[in-house]
């Protein structure tokens, strides 16, 4: 960790060698000590982490050097040491942006330590959240989704309109098409960035709790509600709440939403108070939302409340050279995961990924490459090193007279068992969308444990 720069400025040469003794304590601080501001103002060019001002100094008293310092510098936290008789002045000081005060006593040099400390941890976890927030905005800026196909464009137009409004969007797209990444860089590119982003999968929660998941819980609504408990469209506040799978909702729950989003409040499960709706909305479906009307399944109201800005993802095989950007980034991150030398992909493996029309969509792409990065001996991958993953392979057509569907249904009936029933982790073991499984679940197509 870098030292902790701290300028002491106390005229009392006695009593300034005895802070700066304290204060040295902490190897990790540096301290230098002035007898006047003028000389703490020559060497503010320093950058000093913070700055410990004796109120009555004989060229400038404490405000005034407050105030000069922050002509020059207005970041560096000040901490004010003064006597009993100014301490309604240095209150003032506090109005004005000084950061901390200690009157003069037996306990300064402990109480300017403790102040110190606090500063500094202050501004450790303040490096943390922005670099953790720049993080996030590069990893859901624009410039994180690859892509430059005519295809792409056209998305990215949408996205410039939907990050310039508050607009509710709605996203249709394949499994795997990306759809929630659309979501995340809609977020944190929009002026709400800083705030909340939550994310609902909605096929993914059981029917029985998801009302509760969405729209919180007062104590004892139900058996196992031992306390009052957010839901998702409280905690996501004036941020985004992000609605996966929405063609998966029951219709009673559909009308639930759709009073949310009308009326822009909503109420916890088992109470009453009115709790506002402030944040915005997005939605996903692999689904045609429009079928699914005609069907009587999805309530008409509800479908052009939400459609708002559509934004309908191509499949990857409609993405033409994507495929290979794709390949080429994924190769890249995984070596760079991985710790290893750069790898490449040679001709033979590109002209075979251009051949095949990825049914998973990115996620599909993301799978086989992963595959080929562990299947190859050198730093070149090949086209033996391409595996078209079992759910997927065009070579299962060719065996027995089954339908892949049947097939799908075998592979995941056997995983649900290895793995316990735990649906996640099958989907991330098969790398396909939870939702498929939870629906072949929900159909009866597919038996759990807990389901038979
Ligand atoms: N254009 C893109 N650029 C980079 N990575 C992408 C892109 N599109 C998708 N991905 C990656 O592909 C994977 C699947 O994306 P995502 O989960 O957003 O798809 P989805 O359409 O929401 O899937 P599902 O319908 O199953 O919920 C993720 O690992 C994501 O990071």
């Amino acid at each position: 960790m870098d030292s902790f720069k701290i300028f002491v400025v106390e005229d009392d040469p006695f009593y300034g060698k005895l802070l700066k003794h304290h204060l040295n304590l902490n190897p990790d601080f540096e301290v230098d000590l002035f007898t006047t501001g003028q000389a703490c103002l020559e060497a503010l060019y320093r950058k000093p982490d913070v700055i410990s001002i004796d109120y009555g100094l004989p060229d400038m008293n404490g405000g005034e050097l407050f105030a000069r310092i922050r002509d020059l510098n207005n970041v560096v936290p000040i901490v004010i040491i003064s006597g009993q008789e100014d301490i309604s002045t240095v209150v003032n000081l506090l109005k004005r942006g000084v950061h901390d005060y200690i009157v003069k006593d037996d306990n300064t040099k402990s109480l300017l330590w403790k102040s110190i400390v606090n500063i500094r941890e202050n501004s450790d976890l303040k490096v943390e959240v922005e670099s953790l927030r720049g993080q996030l905005e590069e990893k859901y800026s624009f410039d994180g989704i690859i892509g430059k196909s005519q295809a792409m464009q056209g998305i990215y137009t949408m996205l410039r309109k939907a990050v310039k409004s508050n607009i509710n969007v709605s996203i249709t797209g394949e499994t795997g098409t990306g759809k929630e990444v659309i979501a995340r860089a809609i977020h944190y590119n929009s002026e709400r960035s800083k705030k909340p982003f939550m994310a609902v999968n909605t096929a993914a929660i059981p029917e029985n709790l998801l009302e509760s998941e969405l729209f919180g819980h007062e104590k004892g609504a139900f058996t196992g509600a031992v306390g009052r408990k957010a839901g998702k469209f409280e905690a996501a506040k004036d941020g985004t709440l992000f609605l996966d799978e929405i063609a998966e909702m029951d219709l009673t729950l559909q009308s639930k939403i759709l009073r949310a989003i009308q009326e822009r409040e909503f109420t916890r499960v088992g109470g009453t108070e009115n709790i506002p709706f402030r944040a915005r909305l997005l939605t996903a479906t692999h689904r045609d939302l429009e079928v699914r009307v005609r069907e009587g399944k999805f309530r008409e109201d509800l479908f052009y409340r939400i459609m708002g800005l559509p934004i309908a993802l191509p499949a990857l095989r409609e993405r033409g050279e994507d495929i290979l950007l794709l390949a080429s980034a994924f190769v890249k991150q995984y070596a760079k995961d991985n710790g290893l030398q750069p790898l490449k992909l040679n001709k033979s493996a590109k002209d075979k990924l251009l051949k095949y029309d990825f049914p998973g969509n990115v996620r599909e792409l993301k799978a086989i490459i992963d595959l080929a990065c562990v299947m190859t001996e050198t730093n070149k991958i090949n086209a033996d090193d391409i595996i078209f993953s079992g759910l997927n392979s065009p070579s299962n057509f060719e065996y027995g007279s089954k339908t892949l569907r049947e097939y799908t249904r075998e592979i995941l009936q056997h995983h649900l068992e290895k793995y316990d029933n735990n649906v996640v982790q099958v989907a991330k073991v098969l790398d396909m969308g939870k939702s498929t499984i939870y629906n072949m679940l929900k159909s009866g197509e597919l038996q759990s444990e807990l389901s038979r």
